[in-house]
């Protein structure tokens, strides 16, 4: 008797609590059923769809496309958004920026890296810090300084990998830290670059996430990753200023700014915004892009040999303590190719973020103004019209194409938001390929599981035996 009151008391739980979950999906479908929006689901109400979306990633976003189409409603991060994986259409949207259209990354990144942070500020500070940038990264810059340095520093850094067994994803993820400490602040690696390591690590893991400020989450994580760097620039921005020594990194340029009333100023705050967009932005995309290239490379010999043959022939020119000059970069035809090709196939960026700034029509649908975009780029790599044999590593289409007429080329993103960082990320890259595929010969041993979605990573590490040629 007992068992049967148990067991009804259960049954009657069970129902209660499907019917309470399918009132709540309901009820959020019917909250955002304005006339006009592109079809799609909203999923559960304030989480919508952002478990699926991280989760499942690539395959959540293709079966929606399956069952709705290019354009379709979800609810990620914290916010209700479309996904357009229109290839047409995403070109329009990042062409339009200003015109109904701003960058509208999620509330999680903005938090972490900040109001003043390149991709949060629009209109005039926008543009204004995009010069500002500019001065830091452009090829004069690069050609005449910065080069120097990643030659320097890249030379060193490998120096003692051989004979070794080691996480190519670590190494090339510690290089591109190091790296742009070096050049935004002027450290060496050693115990101040060790204190920053984790917090930074931290700070990435939150910038997507679902923004709930809890001990435990990513976003807690990520937050208070933020401060601590924070606190820390603070006080080397402040000692910087009190003992007015010259340097030569990112920082001075920007300090130095200050004493000309002509230059367009920026506060402190928006100085550390930046100092952290410049940091964050270059060292995912360089780290991953290098520890894929050493993987496609190792799986696809007749590459490597030409790349090789590529970086031989400049090597041996020179002497062997001779740095890479400006011309070498630019005569490294194929190096650019296996860059380009390995950010196609691996997709670094999957894609960007918009914001309606007013109702906006696209493909015959109303996008309410405040609705996000999640601006997909991802199936555009491997459209076989674009890209024939798309799953297939092969560096050499690049050279038979000229990407400033390839209609979608869009790995760098478009518009006025490409990317100001582009040319850097490459000679980086070039530069660690240079001094990697003449020095070493490795085999993988570990490390074929490569995630994806939302960032590509091995989870496992992408473990190689290197050796010296
Ligand atoms: C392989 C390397 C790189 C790739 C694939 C890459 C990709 C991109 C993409 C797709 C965007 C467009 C984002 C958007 O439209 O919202 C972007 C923007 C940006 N990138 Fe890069 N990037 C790379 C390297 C770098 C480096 C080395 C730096 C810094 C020195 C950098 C700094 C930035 C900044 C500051 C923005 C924001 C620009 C704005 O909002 O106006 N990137 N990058």
């Amino acid at each position: 008797m007992v068992v049967l009151v148990v067991l009804s008391w259960l049954f009657f739980w069970v129902v209660m609590g499907c019917l309470s979950c399918v009132a709540m999906l309901k009820w959020n479908e019917v909250r955002y059923r304005k006339k006009g929006l592109p079809p799609g689901t909203m999923g559960w109400p304030l989480f919508g769809e952002t478990s699926e979306f991280l989760t499942l990633g690539i395959d959540f976003l293709k079966n929606q496309k399956a069952r709705y189409g290019s354009l379709f409603k979800t609810h990620i991060l914290g916010c209700p958004t479309i996904v357009c994986m229109d290839p047409d259409l995403n070109k329009f949207i990042f062409l339009n920026e200003g015109k109904g259209f701003v960058a509208g990354y999620p509330q999680s990144m903005f938090d972490i890296l900040g109001e003043w942070n390149i991709a949060a500020v629009h209109g005039p500070l926008h543009k204004a810090m995009r010069g500002v940038m500019f001065q830091l990264t452009n090829n004069n810059m690069i050609r005449d300084h910065l080069l120097l340095d990643i030659d320097h520093f890249m030379r060193t850094h490998h120096s003692n990998w051989a004979n070794s067994v080691l996480d190519i994803q670590e190494m090339t993820k510690k290089m591109a830290l190091l790296l742009a400490l070096k050049q935004v602040l002027g450290m060496q690696p050693g115990q101040m670059t060790k204190v920053l390591e984790p917090e930074f690590h931290k700070l990435i893991e939150g910038i997507i996430s679902l923004p709930i400020n809890l001990p435990g989450t990513n976003y807690h994580k990520g937050f208070q990753g933020r401060q601590r760097i924070l606190s820390f620039l603070r006080k080397f921005v402040e000692d910087r200023r009190a003992f007015k020594e010259t340097h030569t990194d990112m920082l001075d340029a920007l300090l130095r700014n200050e004493e000309d009333p002509s230059k367009f100023q920026i506060s402190d705050d928006q100085i550390f915004d930046l100092l952290l967009a410049i940091l964050y932005a270059g060292y995912e995309t360089v780290s991953t892009t290098s520890m894929m290239a050493v993987k496609y490379l190792y799986d696809h010999p007749k590459a490597l040999q030409k790349l090789r043959e590529e970086h031989s022939a400049i090597r041996n020119a020179k002497g062997p303590d001779d740095p890479i000059t400006w011309d070498d970069y630019k005569s490294m035809e194929f190096t650019h190719a296996v860059i380009y090709e390995t950010m196609r196939l691996s997709t670094i960026v999957n894609g960007v973020f918009r914001k309606t700034t007013q109702d906006m029509e696209l493909n015959g649908y109303l996008i309410p103004k405040g609705w996000k975009i999640y601006v997909y780029v991802r199936e555009i790599n491997y459209d076989p019209l674009l890209y024939p044999d798309p799953f297939t590593f092969n560096p050499w289409r690049w050279l038979e194409e000229n990407t400033d007429s390839h209609r979608y080329f869009l790995l760098f993103g478009g518009g006025i938001r490409q990317c100001p960082g582009k040319e850097l990320g490459k000679v980086e890259i070039a530069v660690f390929l240079h001094y990697f595929v003449t020095r070493y010969g490795w085999e993988e041993i570990d490390g074929n599981k490569i995630l994806k979605f939302p960032r590509v990573e091995a989870p496992n590490g992408l473990i190689i035996r290197i050796w010296e040629r």
